[in-house]
């Protein structure tokens, strides 16, 4: 009989992906012993199913998009998109990244990693595979799964999800979209692209968490691109075709059917309960601002702790852990200045406040400092006008929040990002030298839009006037 096998680490992270390969890796080379568990592919749905994926397809859509408006330069080209090839250059990317999360470069750092799925026996101890693990410290990391509701015949219509919509090789005739959040937006501009017919329907409107006036740019680009789009729409069941069902009896046809309404924490088989670990199976593990479970010796991160759900708030919080975990220090997660992006064609960014959040929180004292995309040089040298900036501040010039949709929304919003960060105020960004022409002088002219109304108004003329008489 084999004796089993126990390891005693300072950390046991569960769960391979964004999070789970930030603490890992980070832990380790500061001197930390670190267990690594994955019960499925390294490097987590963000690699593997999620945001390189859905990137690279809406790479090769924009593309094909970019070609067919390349006629407005006197360039002539004539597109045709093999489908097949668009899908081998997404598993393409996939393949390049995929030595960074891998079990080899992990092992090498010196992580010992178990692939196995990791359960709690007790409050200090986990089974992963036929190892036993009693760790100092755990940081859960798990992840979510896309959900599907349960609605007559949806389980036998056997929907596309994230986790097969890659696997495509074949063009779909038509796709059918239900839900109208970021994987939904995302792959209807990618398949319109591709020159694939697409419906959406969808609750309420489409991106509900953005600004109005913003996510009508994208709605109107996306109709513009042939996107045949039902807002204000409930799903009630899905017909064989597959035919998807509203509630008001309209009927939406296509030959393949995706699922995008949001995702679910996952929490099942981890044996929470036998850690004291508390759980919503909806919202997720339930954590404080330092990311410490009901159980003090386990941290949890990213989608497996409920929204926001982004990669970049998961390697934000693998930030957090670290500190406290390894160095004891109270630092706290601010989800408040997680930005977000959509990469449809055009983008739509936002960090911080809304105009609608801000005036909820701060009332009708905040200033709205807008700026189109048609008055910006450069975009007119791209074709590109399409778009906005919307800045929101206080009557103290304080920074509350930003939104842009437009060309380029996503690297344009990151000075915002630090700005919001930093606590600068308004002045900050309209002082800067911004070169030009760049997509992103339309940030400073809206900043500088702060001191319009004071910087020529009739106070001003009268002093300048002033001045000009003393010589
Ligand atoms: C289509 C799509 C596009 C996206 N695009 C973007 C984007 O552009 N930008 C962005 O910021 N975010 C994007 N996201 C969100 C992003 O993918 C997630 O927020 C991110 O992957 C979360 O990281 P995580 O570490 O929490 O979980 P994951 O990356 O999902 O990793 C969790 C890992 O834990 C493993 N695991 C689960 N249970 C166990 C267990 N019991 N034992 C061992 N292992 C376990 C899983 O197998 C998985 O590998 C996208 C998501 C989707 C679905
Ligand atoms: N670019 C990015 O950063 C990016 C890209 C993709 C996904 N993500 C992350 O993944 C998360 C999940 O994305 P998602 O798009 O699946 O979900 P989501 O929750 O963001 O949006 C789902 C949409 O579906 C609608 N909906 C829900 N139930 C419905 C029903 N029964 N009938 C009709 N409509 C319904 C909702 O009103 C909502 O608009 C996102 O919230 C985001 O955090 C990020």
């Amino acid at each position: 009989m084999t004796a089993e096998r126990v390891l005693t680490p300072d950390l046991c992270v569960v769960g391979a992906g964004s999070g789970g390969l930030s603490v890992a890796a980070g832990a380790v080379q500061m001197g930390t012993s670190v267990v690594l568990a994955e019960k499925g592919r390294m490097g987590g749905d963000c690699l593997n199913v999620g945001c390189v994926p859905s990137k690279a397809l809406l790479a090769a859509g924009h593309a094909a998009a970019d070609a067919r408006r390349a006629a407005a330069f006197g360039v002539r080209a004539s597109v045709s998109v093999d489908f097949g090839a668009a899908m081998a250059h997404v598993h393409d990317v996939i393949a390049r990244i995929a030595p960074h999360d891998s079990e080899e470069r992990f092992e090498a750092l010196g992580c010992t990693v178990l692939r196995a799925p990791a359960a709690f026996t007790d409050a200090r101890t986990l089974r992963i595979g036929d190892v036993t693990v009693r760790p100092r410290r755990v940081v859960l990391a798990t992840g979510s799964r896309p959900t599907v509701p349960d609605l007559p015949g949806m389980a036998e219509a056997a929907p596309l999800t994230n986790e097969t919509l890659f696997d495509l090789r074949a063009r779909p005739d038509r796709l059918v979209i239900l839900g109208g959040g970021p994987i939904g937006v995302e792959m209807a501009s990618a398949f319109l692209g591709l020159g694939v017919p697409v419906t959406l329907a969808t609750r309420g409107s489409i991106l509900p968490k953005d600004d109005p006036d913003l996510r009508a740019v994208v709605r109107d680009s996306l109709r513009a691109a042939g996107l045949d789009l039902h807002e204000q729409a409930e799903a009630a069941a899905v017909e064989p075709g597959p035919t998807l069902v509203l509630a008001d009896g309209r009927r939406l046809t296509g030959s393949h059917l995706l699922v995008a309404i949001g995702r679910t924490p996952t929490v099942a088989g981890l044996g929470l309960e036998a850690a004291g670990i508390e759980f919503d199976p909806q919202r997720g593990i339930a954590v404080d601002a330092r990311l410490r479970t009901s159980n003090r010796r386990v941290f949890a991160i990213g989608d497996c702790a409920g929204p926001p759900y982004f990669t970049h708030r998961a390697g934000h919080d693998a930030g957090i852990v670290v500190r406290n975990a390894l160095f004891r220090l109270p630092a706290k997660a601010r989800h408040d200045l997680v930005p977000w992006v959509t990469f449809a064609d055009p983008e739509l960014a936002q960090v911080g406040l809304t105009e609608a959040a801000a005036r909820d929180r701060h009332g009708d004292g905040i200033r709205v400092l807008a700026e189109s995309f048609a008055g910006n040089d450069r975009a007119q040298a791209e074709r590109r006008t399409e778009g906005r900036i919307k800045v929101v501040v206080d009557g103290k010039g304080r920074i509350l929040g930003c939104g842009i949709a437009g060309p380029r929304a996503g690297e344009l919003i990151q000075p915002w990002v630090l700005a919001l960060g930093q606590g600068l105020k308004i002045g900050a960004v309209a002082t800067m030298i911004a070169p030009y022409p760049t997509l992103g002088e339309i940030g400073k002219r809206a900043a500088g839009g702060f001191y319009t109304p004071r910087l020529f108004g009739a106070g001003t003329r009268r002093l300048v006037r002033l001045l000009a008489r003393l010589g």
